[in-house]
């Protein structure tokens, strides 16, 4: 299966939806980082904030949901273990500062 867009007919129509879909993007991450700071407050040790089985278990889910939208396995395996080492890096620096 593959996700429904609409049908353009000009670089303005493209670029008006890439405009669109990146902004929605921005909102979702934003959502997202707000939990990763919360995580950040709730693990107790600091050993806790890379956890390499949940990372593996995200990567899994993410390829599960590829299949159902139709987008690309590899691309998203790439981009989310980037996204995810900035979000670690965000998250070890909320734990620090919340405990110093
Ligand atoms: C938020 C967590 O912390 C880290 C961030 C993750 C993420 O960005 O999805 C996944 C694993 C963790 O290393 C978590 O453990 O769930």
């Amino acid at each position: 299966m593959s996700i429904k867009a609409n049908h353009c007919e000009n670089m303005t129509e493209v670029r008006a939806n890439v405009d669109r879909i990146d902004r929605l993007l921005v909102t979702l991450m934003a959502e997202r980082l707000n939990y990763i700071e919360q995580a950040a407050r709730i693990k107790p040790s600091r050993d806790a904030v890379r956890d390499e089985d949940r990372i593996e278990d995200v990567i899994a889910k993410v390829k599960a949901q590829c299949d159902i939208d139709g987008f690309d396995k590899d691309m998203a395996e790439r981009m989310w273990r980037a996204m995810m080492e900035d979000f670690i890096a965000h998250e070890f620096v909320k734990w620090d500062g919340l405990r110093k």
